[in-house]
């Protein structure tokens, strides 16, 4: 069974304007499926909705199985550890007003006592707290700085380990690279990958930089206008048969 499937999803914010159109696709444990498309696409609806921060239209969003998309905010509750997300601006994800320790910490917070840990050792929140560092690959000293404090790279690791702290099943990430300079979006796509396979993540990849999707993702799916027009295997990104959409992006890499 796939850990996400969706199934006809629909969704319009305007009555007869839809931004997603009959999206289908599913997503295994472990596995990192690419979206990519041009802004204006539907990405981040997307996203929201699988967040279920979105109502849909039309269609079913499965996680393991079990339908998300028709549950109360209260039945949704459980799901909401399993299904994490890190977002393109890591600045609007963290309190200015609060330490990085206490940002880090938030969600252990809310959902720690019911939560059993597999990767990370239980213990105090210190201990926790510098086990989620050493693994985004920052020092321990960061946690008593506030968000000002740190680099835009450094502020995305945070991110990132915060939506890792509860061992989530999926990760939705959507653009996490892009307000990076280059060489700060490879270290961030290579930490990224290290992490799937080092906490058996799985990842939602939502971007418009086709380059940064096929460095991370096994399958890749092309978005145009609220549509999936094209859908391969990562190895299969040059083969002829791609979709002229998809060719026409290839061609934006020179
Ligand atoms: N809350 C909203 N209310 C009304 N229209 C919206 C809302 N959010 C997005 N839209 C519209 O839906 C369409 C898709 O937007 P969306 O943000 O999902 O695209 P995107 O591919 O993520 O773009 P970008 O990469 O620029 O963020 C756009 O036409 C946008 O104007």
């Amino acid at each position: 069974m796939p850990l996400l499937q969706l199934n006809d999803v629909q969704k319009s914010y305007q009555p007869g304007i839809p931004v997603l159109k009959d999206i289908n696709f599913s997503l295994d444990r472990q596995e990192c499926v690419g979206i990519v498309g041009e802004s204006g696409c539907g990405k981040s609806t997307l996203a929201r909705c699988i967040l279920q921060l979105e109502r849909l239209d039309q269609g079913e969003i499965l996680f393991e199985g079990a339908p998300l998309h028709n549950k109360t905010e209260r039945e949704i509750r459980p799901y909401r550890r399993q299904l994490q997300t890190v977002m393109q601006n890591p600045a609007s994800s963290l309190n200015p007003k609060l330490k990085i320790r206490h940002s880090l910490m938030e969600p252990f917070r809310q959902y720690g006592a019911q939560v059993s840990l597999t990767h990370f050792q239980h213990g105090s929140e210190e201990q926790l707290a510098r086990q989620l560092m050493e693994a985004v690959e920052l020092s321990p000293d960061l946690l008593s700085r506030y968000p000002h404090e740190l680099s835009g790279g450094q502020k995305q690791r945070i991110s990132i380990a915060r939506a890792i702290s509860l061992e989530p099943a999926l990760v939705v990430l959507d653009e996490p690279t892009s307000s990076l300079d280059v060489l700060t979006q490879m270290s961030i796509l290579k930490l990224l990958d290290h992490l799937r396979d080092a906490l058996d993540l799985s990842y939602l990849f939502i971007s418009h930089d086709l380059l940064a999707i096929q460095a991370l993702s096994q399958k890749i799916l092309v978005m145009k206008e609220g549509q999936i027009v094209d859908r391969f295997e990562k190895d299969d990104l040059f083969a002829d048969e791609r979709h002229p959409y998809t060719k026409q992006l290839v061609s934006l890499f020179d």
